[in-house]
């Protein structure tokens, strides 16, 4: 190695401590290591960073630190989370991610949603809120898609959406990766966090053994997120089993599935008997007939007898399809005639108004505090809950981009 010049870049380049504010900020722990909000300590920028240290400790820290930063860098599109800076140390061998921060993500949303509806409080939400949202996670994965890039996990958590600022109400897709809290001892992850390692977002192949991840995995997954705004339910809730499950079929969420949108026949899906763990149905006592009643159909109209502004019964029909190969593609969602009815869909989501979501949380080290946190989420019952009410306002009538709808 060159020590002249290394430590003649080590004069210029300063480091990410000397840079940037983050101490006592940290707002998400994972394995990976820990992301904090940032801000430059030189007032060149009153904008928040968010600042995620890989502890590169084990390869495997390494490793998914590369996979990230070759990943990130080579995407770029306004609805996926982007990565700013990446920082080096030497010192004590750890990589620092340096992101644009976003305030919010649909997992905390839907908690205020839900929160405010067991206490029958009104929150003024825009009526084209969810449609906007909708619009702008599938613009963001129609990019991922046309890159050859599976997201594999999207779930309300990785959906984030910027605060106040010059891209207010923009959906920034990301993946927050495990979160597991740094705890002794070690907690299932389904105790600490059932977001983490949920089943509720996965598709009916996936659950019967595919071992091909398609991109109609995403759309799937955007079905459930779809619901899940409209009803602040998960859709298909089933107990959380821990990640290390031996095998990808999972009893509980195939029967959500298969009660929700009815069981598959073999016009709707020809592959279903290709399916490594298709034998399993029948072993495991599920008969088309038990769910012969049973379809999105019916499923929505018990939900939402009168309809809702937000919701295309079609395209959440088309979402769910169960045949990956006949799910409809991100580019196609985009061009579906919901998006070209009022409410239009609009960049910024909240349309102008005030955002009534707290701001992110700072996590405390402190160790006794951190049991204080579990117990917290894991006493948290999540009420029932209703869609939000639409406000009495008439929202400015936006133009679809047309870059992402080519019909
Ligand atoms: C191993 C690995 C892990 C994550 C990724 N990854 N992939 C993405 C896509 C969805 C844009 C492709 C984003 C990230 N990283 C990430 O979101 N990082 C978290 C950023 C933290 N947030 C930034 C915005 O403000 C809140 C915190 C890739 C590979």
């Amino acid at each position: 190695m060159d020590f002249e010049f290394r430590a003649q870049q080590d004069q210029v380049r300063r480091s990410v401590e000397e840079l940037f504010d983050f101490q006592g900020r940290m707002i998400g722990r994972g394995t990976y290591g820990k992301v904090f909000k940032a801000k430059r300590k030189d007032g060149t920028d009153t904008s928040d960073y968010a600042l995620k240290q890989i502890d590169a400790t084990g390869q495997s820290m390494s490793n998914s630190a590369i996979r990230e930063i070759a990943l990130l860098r080579e995407l770029n599109h306004i609805n996926l989370i982007s990565l700013q800076r990446v920082f080096l140390s030497h010192v004590d061998r750890r990589v620092s991610l340096l992101f644009d921060f976003a305030e919010h993500d649909l997992w905390h949303i839907i908690k205020y949603h839900r929160a405010a509806k067991a206490s029958k409080k009104t929150v003024n939400c825009a009526p084209g809120m969810i449609k906007s949202i909708l619009y702008q996670i599938l613009a963001g994965i129609h990019y991922l898609h046309s890159n050859w890039v599976l997201h594999r996990d999207l779930k309300p958590a990785n959906i984030l959406l910027m605060g106040d600022g010059a891209e207010r109400g923009r959906v920034k897709i990301g993946d927050m990766g495990f979160a597991r809290l740094f705890t002794s001892p070690l907690v299932p992850l389904s105790k600490i966090d059932p977001v983490v390692v949920t089943l509720w977002y996965r598709s009916p192949e996936l659950l019967l053994g595919s071992h091909h991840h398609t991109k109609a995995i995403d759309l799937w997954a955007i079905g459930c997120i779809l619901y899940e705004l409209l009803t602040l339910e998960p859709l298909f809730h089933c107990k959380q089993d821990d990640i290390k499950a031996s095998s990808p079929f999972n009893r509980d969420a195939l029967e959500k599935i298969f009660q929700v949108v009815g069981y598959p026949t073999d016009s709707d899906w020809p592959g279903l008997k290709q399916m490594p763990e298709y034998p399993r149905l029948s072993k495991e006592g599920f008969r088309a007939i038990h769910y012969g009643h049973c379809s999105i159909e019916q499923w929505m109209k018990k939900v939402f007898p009168n309809g809702h502004p937000s919701f295309s019964l079609e395209l959440m029909k088309r979402l769910l399809t169960f045949d990956p190969n006949k799910r409809i593609t991100a580019e196609q969602a985009l061009c579906d005639p919901f998006f070209k009815q009022q409410p239009l869909p609009h960049q910024d989501a909240f349309y102008g108004m005030e955002i009534p979501y707290g701001k992110r949380e700072f996590i405390i080290e402190d160790e006794e505090q951190q049991q204080q946190q579990q117990q917290q989420q894991q006493q948290q019952q999540q009420p029932a809950i209703q869609p939000p009410h639409p406000p009495p306002v008439e929202e400015p009538s936006i133009q679809i981009t047309q870059e992402n709808c080519h019909a």
